[in-house]
């Protein structure tokens, strides 16, 4: 898979060369720089077929996305875009390779149905903020900004099952926001939507880049 044709950035990056000395490979490393988002390197992943053989998914991947920008994944069916996904939202082991990402991350799934689970906006908004230990008041006021950052405040008391495709994916980056990930990863973001969603969803997307890069 060759990435650098692959991937589309925002602005050119600017940050430092990779180091010139060979990557350890075989483990996760998690390292420094807040210049850096994600950084992949020699990243290898095999699966195990039946009858034992070993097949290559991704070779030898390598990728560096600076902090505050928006990027896409292109490329053909079956190159391998969701398996590096899954690899940088860690629910994939690589089977070689280093790999550093800025926490918190948070990982907004194809289908939103697989993440929004709880009755209301407001309960699955704050089903993440459990383990920060806020005081009520902070945690209302953390959904409430999240959900206004994507156009949902007004939805706050509704059940989830009657929400829109793109409104329960906009719902999952609320949720990711109010975590305050500093990395978002997102799986075929459009696949659900109409035009109107998707332009929405993507505005969004953009506005929080914006911000990120704000307050960096
Ligand atoms: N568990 C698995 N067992 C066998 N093959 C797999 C497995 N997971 C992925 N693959 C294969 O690895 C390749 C990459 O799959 P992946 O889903 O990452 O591609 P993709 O680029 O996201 O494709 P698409 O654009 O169609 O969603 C495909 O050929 C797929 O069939």
């Amino acid at each position: 898979m060759d990435l650098p044709a692959l991937f589309r950035a925002a602005a050119p990056p600017n940050i430092p060369p990779l180091h010139s000395a060979p990557p350890p490979r075989g483990n996760y490393i998690i390292e420094k720089d807040n210049n850096i988002a994600i950084e992949g390197r020699n990243l290898n992943f095999s699966i195990k077929t039946r009858k034992g053989d070993l097949v290559p998914i991704l070779k030898d991947c390598s990728l560096r996305i600076p902090s505050g920008q928006l990027w896409m994944l292109l490329g053909p069916n079956g190159c391998g875009k969701s398996t590096l996904l899954k690899i940088l939202a860690g629910l994939l082991n690589p089977t070689s390779g280093t790999l550093y990402l800025k926490r918190p991350k948070s990982f907004v799934f194809q289908n939103p149905d697989h993440q929004v689970v709880m009755p209301t906006v407001e309960a699955d908004v704050s089903f993440g903020l459990g383990k920060l230990n806020l005081t009520e008041d902070e945690v209302k006021c953390t959904v409430s900004k999240a959900l206004d950052a994507v156009g949902m405040s007004a939805y706050m008391q509704r059940p989830v099952q009657t929400l829109s495709g793109g409104q329960k994916q906009r719902v999952a980056i609320a949720g990711a926001l109010a975590e305050a990930c500093k990395v978002l990863l997102l799986d075929e973001l459009t696949t659900f939507l109409d035009e109107t969603d998707q332009a929405r969803t993507l505005l969004v997307l953009v506005v929080m880049e914006d911000l990120t890069e704000h307050s960096q």
